[in-house]
């Protein structure tokens, strides 16, 4: 894949590693019964992580209908299924340090890894809540690791009202909890100001081994 990234672009060489979760998550309630967690710096040395992921993961483009034709997801994906093999050691060693931290609260353990790859500032994702809320109504947990160029994270109430937009950067932790999923909405706009890449990486625990992206674009 080639792509205008450079190797150590972001100024963190060395081995990527995982840093405690613990104290460090600051946890903001949001209205409806929602929540998110931050935890910056959760991956640390996290340029060779972003490095290989971009030539490592079998990325591919997806079509999805819109209305009576087909149209490009804006964005580059790869799934990992509970049991799968996950493209990165590092990637091994975040879900297990996300399921010792969350895995009581959670109440079941993250299994499946949704991966996206924002080219440039045109790849997103609209507004929506993961399909992960269908398959349970009860409260759920999205744990997303962003690697690469900082983008905004746009979260807004389904009910109306103020939302937010959060600059999640390099190696940074960011967990949607509670009714999350069902009350809020989330999304990645597309921008111009983008300086580059950006690789999330979603876990979610998947209820009958289903993976819960959004429903649309
Ligand atoms: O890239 C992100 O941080 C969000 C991706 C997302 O919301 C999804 O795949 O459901
Ligand atoms: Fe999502």
């Amino acid at each position: 894949m080639s792509l205008v990234v450079q190797p150590s672009l972001f100024g963190f060489s060395g081995e990527p590693g995982i840093a405690d979760l613990g104290d460090a998550v600051e946890r903001r309630p949001l209205s409806d019964g929602a929540w998110i967690d931050l935890r910056p710096g959760f991956v640390t040395a996290a340029d060779a992580l972003f490095d290989a992921l971009v030539s490592d993961v079998p990325w591919h483009e997806e079509r999805m209908r819109m209305y009576d034709s087909t149209v490009r997801v804006p964005r580059l994906l790869a799934r990992y299924r509970q049991g799968e093999q996950l493209p990165h050691h590092v990637l091994d060693d975040a879900r297990s340090a996300l399921n010792a931290h969350y895995g009581g609260e959670l109440g079941g353990e993250f299994t499946s890894a949704g991966l996206c790859l924002y080219r440039d500032g045109n790849d997103s994702v609209a507004w929506h809540g993961d399909r992960i809320a269908r398959e349970s109504a009860s409260d759920t947990m999205v744990a997303i690791l962003s690697l690469g160029a900082i983008r905004p994270f746009a979260l807004r109430p389904k009910s109306g009202g103020p939302g937010l937009r959060l600059q999640i950067g390099h190696g940074d932790l960011l967990v949607m909890g509670g009714s999350c999923q069902r009350t809020w909405q989330h999304a990645i706009p597309k921008t111009t100001r983008c300086l580059g890449a950006r690789i999330s990486v979603q876990f979610r625990p998947d209820w009958g081994n289903r993976l819960g992206g959004p429903d649309r674009d």
